[in-house]
């Protein structure tokens, strides 16, 4: 059995009247990519807020490894190892790719998130920045400004931010989205690669590559997981078809 690294126990959050995640339960484990898809509104963000900690679980527990993290900040959670990226981009334009990076790993070792405070060329903050750009080979364009980059390079740089933090679990937020086939099918071959260092939970709508990368896929309806298992089982399950996948023309 593979060794959980990042683990979801029985978690409700509720918005008034509304059950947005409703007694969930999952977990990621070494060597692996676990997708979470469901339809918009199915509780995909509030999961993924109550993992990153920005939302706060009315019941429930998020464990990274044996360490439980339910209460803690995020900025402890990053320093724990949890690592994520966005839906949104967090990148700042004028700067060069290598500054982004490095910004992020400056925050985590002086313990403060004020991101435009000036970076130092210290190794400390280079090393690490230089070794997830080209873990995601992006190194050659370390001191181009992001505004110069493609899409799918942006991308890129938003997962090498996460991994310069050296995480343990990686939360990856529909980072498909708005890529083209070549963004895409390279982004592909970067994570595949990617989590066998570094397991990976990943929500995206882009089916196709969900079913290509997802080692295991959990189906989430109206707050509560309806299905779980691995990729063929999921596309061929008729609550699934009927719930999600005939719900998105996928
Ligand atoms: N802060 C909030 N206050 C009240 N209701 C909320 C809040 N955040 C989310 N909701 C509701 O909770 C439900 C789940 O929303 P959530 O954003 O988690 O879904 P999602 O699966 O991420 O959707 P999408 O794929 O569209 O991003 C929705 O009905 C949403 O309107």
């Amino acid at each position: 059995m593979s060794e959980v690294v990042l683990s979801l126990q029985n978690l409700h959050k509720r918005f008034g009247a509304l059950q947005a995640t409703n007694d969930v339960s999952l977990d990621l484990k070494q060597g692996e990519i676990h997708a979470l898809i469901g339809p918009n509104g199915a509780g995909k963000s509030t999961l993924i807020g109550q993992i990153a900690g920005s939302l706060r679980p009315d019941e429930g527990r998020v464990y990274l490894t044996d360490t439980e993290m339910t209460g803690m900040s995020i900025a402890q959670r990053a320093r724990l190892g949890l690592g994520r990226s966005f839906q949104v981009s967090s990148l700042a334009e004028p700067l060069s790719v290598m500054r982004n990076v490095m910004m992020g790993v400056q925050a985590l070792q002086s313990h403060s998130f004020r991101f435009w405070k000036p970076v130092a060329r210290d190794r400390n903050l280079l090393d690490p920045a230089y070794e997830a750009l080209e873990r995601m080979q992006l190194s050659h364009r370390a001191w181009t400004p992001v505004f110069e980059l493609s899409h799918g390079e942006r991308r890129q740089v938003e997962v090498a931010c996460a991994l310069a933090l050296k995480p343990r679990a990686l939360l990856l937020d529909e980072p498909m989205a708005g890529l083209g086939p070549e963004g895409s099918a390279k982004l592909t071959e970067l994570l595949e690669a990617l989590k066998l260092e570094v397991p990976i939970l990943l929500i995206e709508h882009d089916m196709e590559a969900v079913f290509r990368l997802a080692d295991r896929i959990s189906v989430l309806v109206s707050g509560s997981v309806i299905a779980h298992g691995d990729s063929q089982a999921i596309k061929q399950n008729p609550r699934v078809r009927e719930a999600y996948l005939g719900d998105s023309d996928a």
